[in-house]
């Protein structure tokens, strides 16, 4: 085996030939340079979470909880971390999360992100409040997979509008977002007075839609009063008041893609949703952006695949920083994670080369930390490879 190989070995050559890759390795540092470079109040939406954010720390801190014993033995096995989730096919168990208005990150906003993912063979899902359409998404990477986030408007024909782009520019599964049908309370965003979409950014899906601009009458773009209603149909109108297993199956009748839904944390809820025909579940709390104290999520994680019961996938996010961090979700019964904040400092660090390194190294990492641990695969990872320690081991930290 060598020491070291493929994109690792790369990075030292580099360096030794006077070309070192000057860019971040650690999730801590692209956090800080992203700060550095982003506008604060841009910085401040996407670093920043509900209340007094104990959410979004204790979603990192619980990380903290879990320890891995190393092994030596080995057979010199090559690794392999190639997934499949409900028939998409992934180079490793990583999903980047729909985060929405990446143009407050950068210009090409989810074009570059959709080119990076597709160089490294990652699945990108889209936010249904991306900068650029979902159209323009998908023609800016032809050859990538992605899925589509839905928040589920409170509109039926433009819900089935959605879906429909979604199927016909070639999407591979719905992923229906339950857990912001309101907005968290967000002091940083409040003190800044920031909140992107109501100056029109992030809604490039809706104004591109023929059922919302029927609603209109007008063009959004005509004036600054034609963009004000706008911005008001569109939030009266961004999330459904009801929700209920019963969407599921309605939504299932209406589409052949699966049917993801995302932001569970509770495992009634889950087997609820799974029993109306949910194809998969994500674990997530929004990354600590909706509900101030709520409950660590990888803590949510084992109680909602015991659920699940092995009949349908459960993904996971919420915390999600380095290779140890995939290995730890991995191991507690998810079959994928998604990449939140991560990527989206990223981009705004170094566009789509800057998603694409992240990416790389979250891969590496991943391996690595199962190799060393005596796996080939993330598939034999089971609870029994975790140790819990009796209190924290350490002060929250981004790696
Ligand atoms: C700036 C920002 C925008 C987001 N926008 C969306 C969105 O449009 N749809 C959605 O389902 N989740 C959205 N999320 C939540 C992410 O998909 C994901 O659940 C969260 O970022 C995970 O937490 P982490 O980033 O700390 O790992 C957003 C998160 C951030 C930080
Ligand atoms: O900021 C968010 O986390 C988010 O998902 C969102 C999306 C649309 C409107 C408001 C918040």
């Amino acid at each position: 085996m060598n020491l070291v190989g493929g994109f690792q070995e790369s990075v030292y050559w580099q360096a030794l030939e006077g070309e070192p890759v000057r860019l971040p390795f650690g999730a801590r540092e692209w956090e800080e340079t992203a700060r550095s470079v982003m506008p604060a109040e841009a910085f401040g939406y996407v670093a920043g979470g509900a209340g007094t954010e104990r959410a979004v720390a204790a979603n990192r801190a619980v990380f903290a909880q879990w320890s891995v014993t190393p092994r030596v033995l080995r057979d010199g096995s090559a690794s392999d971390i190639g997934a499949s989730v409900l028939g998409t096919a992934m180079s490793a168990p990583v999903l980047l999360a729909p985060l929405g208005v990446a143009e407050i990150a950068h210009r090409e906003g989810e074009r570059a992100v959709a080119r990076a993912a597709a160089d490294e063979g990652v699945v990108q899902i889209l936010s249904t409040v991306s900068s650029v359409t979902l159209e323009e998404v998908a023609v800016a990477a032809p050859a990538g997979r992605r899925w589509f986030q839905l928040y589920w408007p409170e509109h039926e024909d433009l819900a089935r509008s959605f879906v429909a782009r979604a199927e016909q520019a070639g999407y591979g599964a719905l992923v229906v977002t339950a857990d912001t049908y309101l907005l968290g309370w967000r002091p940083r965003d409040l003190a800044a007075g920031y909140f992107p979409f109501f100056a029109g950014k992030g809604l490039a899906n809706y104004f591109s839609d023929p059922v919302f601009c029927a609603l209109l009458g007008e063009n959004p773009h005509a004036s600054p009063e034609a963009l004000r209603k706008a911005v008001i149909t569109w939030g009266s109108l961004f999330n459904t008041a009801t929700f209920t297993p019963g969407h599921i199956t309605r939504l299932k009748a209406w589409t052949a893609l699966p049917v993801v839904v995302k932001g569970v944390c509770d495992p009634r809820e889950a087997s609820r949703l799974i029993d109306a025909g949910a194809d998969a579940v994500i674990v997530s709390n929004h990354g600590g952006r909706q509900l101030d104290n709520a409950r660590p999520a990888l803590d949510c994680l084992p109680p909602v695949v015991r659920a699940a019961r092995g009949h349908v996938p459960v993904l996971f996010d919420s915390g999600i920083r380095t290779g140890s961090d995939v290995y730890t979700a991995l191991a507690l019964g998810a079959d994928a994670v998604l990449l939140g904040r991560p990527w989206m400092y990223a981009l705004a660090v170094a566009g789509q080369s800057g998603v694409r390194h992240t990416l790389r190294c979250l891969k590496t990492d991943l391996t690595n930390c199962l190799q060393l641990t005596g796996h080939h695969t993330h598939t034999t990872l089971t609870p029994d490879d975790l140790h819990r320690a009796p209190t924290p081991h350490a002060p929250p930290q981004n790696r």
